[in-house]
Order: structure tokens, then sequence, then C-alpha cells
């Protein structure tokens, strides 16, 4: 963040529609230094600013997102969420998610409810159902009538090189060595990839130094998300994440749907599970291999706010180009 309050963001239009390093870049409309409007919005505590490229452009480099995300200098949240028109046939919207360090990842579950909610709030589409094109792969998002939002966030995958995960075949649980230390954990992609272990006491779980070390460790080599999950009972665990990109949340959406198949996969769960984070609870259910994983959980409007976005020496304003806002 810039020293007089203005946040540096660069704007140029849709010619360089992703820029270099990460950095994205949003539909015509907004003018160059105009500003920026965003919602913040949070699932169980995994906060969120959600940002409308439909009707905005503009340029986030990694570094701004870095500045964005910080709790004390910046707006503080866990990721970025980024609404686009879709760029597949038979899809809603395309859905990008940025972590607090600035890397694009390729799905979030307590983002897809909030962005179930915002599309809707900003009269991007009135659908009660819809498709939602994701980097880990298409998602359906359904508004509930109690308020709450199911998703349906695919079929996860578990082949080793499709977490990804180095192992020369698939197993429900692995053995890593972690300097010395055997820790046994199961490895499931949800688009993203995670590795879930179990755990006596979650509340003494040891998160933050076992968390960082399995995030990057070399048998992730894109690198992982890293739940501790405590089995309370077959229908009912306790669930903390370390999350790659962010550290640990309040609250991980494909976290639980990766813990939930890691506990069946094992045998300890039954398909129906409330899963309680940090932030709340989730019902995650999931028939077993070959089904897609249900997430039912709830979410929440913080506030609605707007950056200046100063132009950046040496790119000229252009004229924005007509756009409508999709409707279905
Ligand atoms: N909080 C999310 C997951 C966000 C992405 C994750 N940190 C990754 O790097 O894969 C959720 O609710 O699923």
């Amino acid at each position: 963040m810039s020293g007089d309050g203005e946040l540096l963001a660069n704007v140029d239009g849709p010619a360089s529609r992703r820029g270099a390093g990460g950095a994205f870049v949003g539909s015509p409309s907004a003018a160059l230094g105009g500003v920026l409007r965003f919602t913040k919005m949070h699932g169980l505590g995994n906060d969120f600013m959600v940002v409308d490229a439909i009707s905005q452009t503009f340029r986030l480099r990694p570094e701004m997102i870095r500045e964005l995300a910080d709790r004390h200098f910046g707006i503080g949240f866990d990721q970025l969420l980024v609404v686009e028109p879709p760029g597949l046939p038979d899809v809603d919207f395309r859905y990008r998610i940025f972590n607090a360090d600035g890397s694009e990842v390729e799905q979030c579950g307590n983002g897809a409810r909030c962005f179930a909610r915002f599309v809707r709030d900003q009269r991007l589409t009135n659908k009660k159902v819809m498709r939602v094109q994701t980097a880990g792969g298409i998602i359906e998002l359904r508004m509930g009538k109690d308020g709450l939002v199911k998703v349906n966030m695919g079929v996860p995958r578990l082949e080793p090189a499709t977490v990804p995960f180095s192992a020369d075949e698939f197993a429900p649980v692995y053995n890593v060595d972690v300097n010395g230390q055997n820790i046994e954990l199961s490895a499931v992609s949800m688009g993203n990839p995670h590795g879930v272990l179990l755990t006596a006491d979650i509340d003494n779980a040891p998160v933050a130094t076992l968390g960082p070390l399995l995030e990057k460790h070399w048998r992730f080599p894109a690198k992982a998300n890293i739940g501790f999950m405590q089995i309370v009972d077959r229908g009912h665990i306790r669930l903390r994440v370390f999350e790659r990109g962010c550290g640990e949340t309040l609250a991980c959406g494909t976290g639980a749907c990766a813990a939930v198949v890691a506990g069946c996969l094992r045998g300890l769960l039954d398909p129906r599970v409330e899963v309680e984070l940090i932030g709340g609870r989730l019902i995650i259910e999931w028939q077993g291999q070959g089904a897609a994983v249900m997430m039912d959980g709830p979410v929440a409007n913080v506030f609605e706010g707007q950056l200046r976005l100063p132009a950046e020496p040496g790119i000229r304003r252009r004229k924005p180009a007509r756009t409508g806002r999709q409707r279905s």
C-alpha cells in the first residue's frame, strides 16, 4: 500500500487479459484511475475480498494482492475471489481464486458459497442454481431457502499424480518422512491438493509446526493444504487446516471435503459428516469412490468498499467498451 493511503493497481484494459506473474485483468468498463468496488465476505471466518471483474477493469499484481490481504495495513483476507465471464459453454461464470500470498489456486470451497451469494446480490444473475468454472474443474452452486449454499464440489481425485503427490500407486494412507518422523497421511485433490492426518487431540495438534513442513514437503510438488482431523464419531469430526499460501484459517471448505473423503477411505466415517471447524460447522456428504462431494454451509457479507486505483505512469486511459450485465 502506498504511503498516501492510495493503493497501487494497474488498469489498462482488456487487451492484456492476463499479465505476467499471476497478475489479472478484469473485463472492460471501469475507468483507469477510478475505483475498484469489492465486497468483504466470509464463510465460517475464512474471509474473502470478492471483486466483480465483469463490470470492472483492473489489474492487480501479486505484490498488490499481498498488500491488500495484510490484516494490519490492508483490507485483510485469506483469499481474493474474482468473478469473470465464463470461458466455456453451459457455464454461468468463471471463478478465480488468489491466496493471501498472491498465488493463483484452483479451488476454494468456502469461497464458492460466498461466490453464489455475491453474484446474486450484485444482480449478475438471478439463477438459484449455477455452474461455475474454476481452475480445478466445474462446480455447481445451489442457493438454499435457509440461506445456506449447497455446493457440488465434484469428484475427488485420488490417483497420486492427479493430487499431485509423489507415490507409485494409490493408497488410502501414505507414510511421509518429515525430518526423521514418520507421518501417516491421506492425499486427496478437491481440485486443489490436500494432505489429511489424524490427531487424537485437535486443540493441541501441531498445526503451526507440522503444517508448514508438510505444506512444502517434496512429496507435494505443488505444495498442499494440510488438515488435522480428530474423529469424534462416525458422523462428526473436528478439523483444523493449515492452508497453502495463507497459513491456518478458521475454516477450509475443500479441507473439510478432503478430510471426509480421507476418513471414508480409511473406513472411519459414514457418508454424511458434520465437520466442526474453528469458525463453525459444515455438512459434507460423500457416497464413496466415483461420487461427487457435497458441501452445505453458511455465507456472510461483512461490508462493501471501494479502493481508489491510481493510474500507473505510462498507461493511457482507454475508452471503455460497452458491456451488458449478464442476466439469466
Ligand atoms: N479456503 C479455501 C481454500 C483456498 C485455497 C487453498 N489455500 C489452496 O491453496 O489450495 C476453502 O475453503 O476451500
